[in-house]
């Protein structure tokens, strides 16, 4: 389905990223695995080599708060299968103590990593097209009283995203924007949350009670991701996936 494309993910070493590899390896694509997270990311590759072949994909360390990281890594992508087709622009955390940084890293990573990537994939400047996927989240498209911070990151990743992709319709970038949203996902994210929850980790009790309810695995995010990758209608669109259901977001008109 993907055999001949190209794709970058960034947050790839663990998790929903890494997840997001395996599957569009096991669909044909070659993939330049990111992360800031240098011996996850290797052994992410080591093992990823095995079943596909150590040419098939490449890790760079990449801080996606650094524009040298990302221009570097994007670059060393093109340099290696020559060029990009897909981007999953994935890697986030939670740290409601350290708002700045989950800023930085969330919004203004996601915003820098779309940019890089529109200029090596917009067909107005020589590039192939192609589709890029933020991983955003249901707190991006509701409130979480559990992490008010990053749930502000998540609705700026939805909004960029949705403008985004208006804006490749009225320029003709020839590139999909597409914002995926989970509800909780049984990732390192969330071993971690109740710590990274800050002055409302008073709230934990919500967060338990959601997850004994369900949760989803990173494997059908990564599902979710290669709807949005592949399905050539989807543009603009927020995909919201829950342990029982999937649905598309409807967006009121102003
Ligand atoms: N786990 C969950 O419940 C949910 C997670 N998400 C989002 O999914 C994305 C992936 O999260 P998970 O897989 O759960 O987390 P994870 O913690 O398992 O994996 C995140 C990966 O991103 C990398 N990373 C962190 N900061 C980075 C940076 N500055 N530059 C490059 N890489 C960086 C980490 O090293 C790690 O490999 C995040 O954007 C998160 O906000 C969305 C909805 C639910
Ligand atoms: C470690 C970060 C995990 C991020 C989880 C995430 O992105 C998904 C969020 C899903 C749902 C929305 C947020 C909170 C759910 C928890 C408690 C709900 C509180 C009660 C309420 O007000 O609805």
């Amino acid at each position: 389905m993907l055999k001949g494309k190209v794709a970058v993910v960034t947050g790839a070493a663990m998790g929903i990223g890494q997840a997001t590899t395996e599957l569009l390896l096991q669909k044909g694509a070659k993939v330049a695995l990111l992360d800031v997270n240098e011996t996850a990311g290797n052994s992410a590759k080591e093992a990823l080599d095995e079943e596909h072949g150590a040419e098939s994909t490449l890790f760079l360390q990449c801080n996606v708060e650094s524009d040298k990281d990302v221009k570097d890594a994007f670059r060393a992508t093109v340099e290696t299968f020559g060029g990009i087709d897909i981007v999953c622009n994935n890697a986030g955390i939670l740290n409601e103590d350290n708002w700045e940084k989950a800023l930085s890293t969330n919004l203004a990573g996601v915003i820098r990593v779309g940019f890089v990537a529109l200029e090596h994939m917009n067909k107005l400047t020589g590039g192939r097209g192609g589709v890029i996927v933020n991983t955003a989240s249901l707190a991006g498209l509701m409130p979480a009283p559990v992490f008010p911070v990053y749930s502000a990151t998540k609705h700026g990743v939805v909004g960029f995203t949705r403008s985004m992709a208006a804006a490749s319709v009225v320029l003709g970038y020839g590139i999909r924007f597409n914002a995926l949203c989970p509800a909780i996902v049984q990732t390192n994210l969330l071993t971690t949350m109740e710590a990274q929850m800050g002055q409302f980790s008073t709230l934990y009790h919500l967060v338990e009670m959601t997850v004994r309810s369900g949760v989803l695995n990173a494997s059908e995010v990564a599902e979710g991701a290669l709807e949005l990758l592949t399905d050539e209608t989807k543009n603009g669109e927020a995909l919201i996936l829950k342990h029982d259901e999937k649905k598309y977001m409807t967006f009121p008109s102003p």
